[in-house]
């Protein structure tokens, strides 16, 4: 009998947007999916609201505080060793400079370059769904 092998993550992601442009995060060389493009976030903690988990993780990985606005379609993706589901929220900055703490850079996209980065495979549906509302 093959094992099940519980490896599903759930991932809160913040689309932020500012003056018509959108925030891509590069990961670093020594992350899981490294070197790929994203929107910054992380995985959900117990008990954790995906609005508690944007403002943890964007103040944990850039010293930003968001406020958390609209969601949009949450999407699945099945990648070799684990499966993630993005939780895509529309975000804005409300206080702070960005400071990477984690990313080995970042991007604001104008709506036509938005596939210019090697985005994580998970991010490509929201991607279209921005390309679809711009
Ligand atoms: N934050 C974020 N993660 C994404 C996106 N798309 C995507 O496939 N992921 C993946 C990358 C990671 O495997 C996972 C997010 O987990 P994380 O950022 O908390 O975890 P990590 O790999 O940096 O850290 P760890 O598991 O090694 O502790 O989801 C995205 O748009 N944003």
């Amino acid at each position: 009998m093959s094992h099940v092998v519980n490896n599903h993550i759930k991932v809160a992601c913040a689309i932020i947007e500012r003056d018509g442009l959108v925030l891509a995060a590069q990961r670093s060389a020594g992350m899981s999916l490294p070197l790929k493009w994203e929107f910054p976030g992380g995985k959900l903690e117990p008990g954790e609201t995906a609005e508690q988990c944007l403002r943890r993780e964007l103040v944990e990985e850039m010293g930003v505080q968001v406020r958390v606005g609209e969601a949009l379609p949450s999407t699945t993706h099945n990648y070799q060793t684990f499966t993630v589901t993005l939780f895509p929220f529309v975000c804005t900055i409300e206080s702070g400079e960005i400071v990477l703490h984690e990313h080995a850079a970042i991007a604001w996209l104008a709506p036509e370059e938005l596939l210019t980065p090697d985005w994580a495979e998970a991010d490509l549906p929201v991607i279209e769904l921005l390309l679809q509302r711009s």
